[in-house]
C-alpha cells in the first residue's frame, strides 16, 4: 500500500502542543519535563513554556538505522529524572511504539504524552492529541521547506491564440 503524508506546519503544531499543556494541566504540577530528542525537544519547549516548567531534561534513544528499524540504543540518559517519578515525557509521536516503551522502561513512574499517535503505539501513551493512520508519514514542520511547484499548463502552450 502507497504510503500518505501527512504535513504539520508549525502553526498547527504551535496549536496541537498547546493542546497538549492544557490537557496536561488537571496533572500538575510536575517536577520536570524529559524530551525525547530530538522530536520532542520542540513540542517539550511549548509545553514548559504554558506550564512553567523549567526543569527540563533530554533523553536521546536511537531506533532507526538508514530506513530498516533496530534495537533502541541509549544515547544519553535522563539523569536527573530518576525514575521518572513526578516527571512528564514528551515526544512528537508514538509510530511503533518501540521508542516510548523503552523510554517507559528507563522511565517508569514518569507520565507520557505525545502530539500524534499511530494505533500500533498508541496503547503506549498516557496522553496524545491526535490520532494518525498507521500508514500515513507525518511530515513535521522541520523536516519539510516551500518548494516550487510548476503549473498544469506549460509556458508556451499558456495563452496560445
Ligand atoms: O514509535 P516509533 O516507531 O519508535 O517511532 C517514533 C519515534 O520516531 C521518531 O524519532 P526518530 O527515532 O526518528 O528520531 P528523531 O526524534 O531524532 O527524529 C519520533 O520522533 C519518535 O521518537
Ligand atoms: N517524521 C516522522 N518520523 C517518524 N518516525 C516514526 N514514524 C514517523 C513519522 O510518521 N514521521
Ligand atoms: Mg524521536
Amino acid at each position: 500500500m502507497a504510503v500518505q503524508y501527512a504535513t504539520v506546519t508549525w502553526e498547527q503544531l504551535h496549536r496541537d502542543a498547546r493542546a497538549l499543556a492544557a490537557a496536561l494541566m488537571p496533572r500538575m504540577p510536575f517536577k520536570g519535563i524529559v524530551a525525547v530528542t530530538r522530536g520532542g525537544l520542540i513540542p517539550a519547549a511549548i509545553a514548559a513554556r504554558e506550564l512553567g516548567c523549567r526543569l527540563i531534561e533530554t533523553i536521546s534513544v536511537v531506533t532507526y538505522d538508514e530506513e530498516e528499524m533496530g534495537q533502541p540504543q541509549i544515547i544519553k540518559a535522563p539523569e536527573a529524572a530518576g525514575d521518572g517519578e513526578g516527571f512528564l515525557i514528551i515526544d512528537d509521536l508514538v509510530d511503533s511504539g518501540v521508542t516510548a516503551r523503552f523510554v517507559r522502561e528507563c522511565l517508569p513512574k514518569a507520565y507520557f504524552a505525545c502530539l500524534y499517535a499511530k494505533p500500533a503505539g498508541k496503547p503506549l501513551t498516557d496522553l496524545f492529541i491526535t490520532e494518525v493512520p498507521q500508514d500515513t508519514w507525518v511530515l513535521f514542520p522541520w523536516d519539510t521547506a516551500p518548494l516550487f511547484v510548476p503549473p498544469l499548463v506549460s509556458n508556451k502552450k499558456e495563452c496560445a491564440e
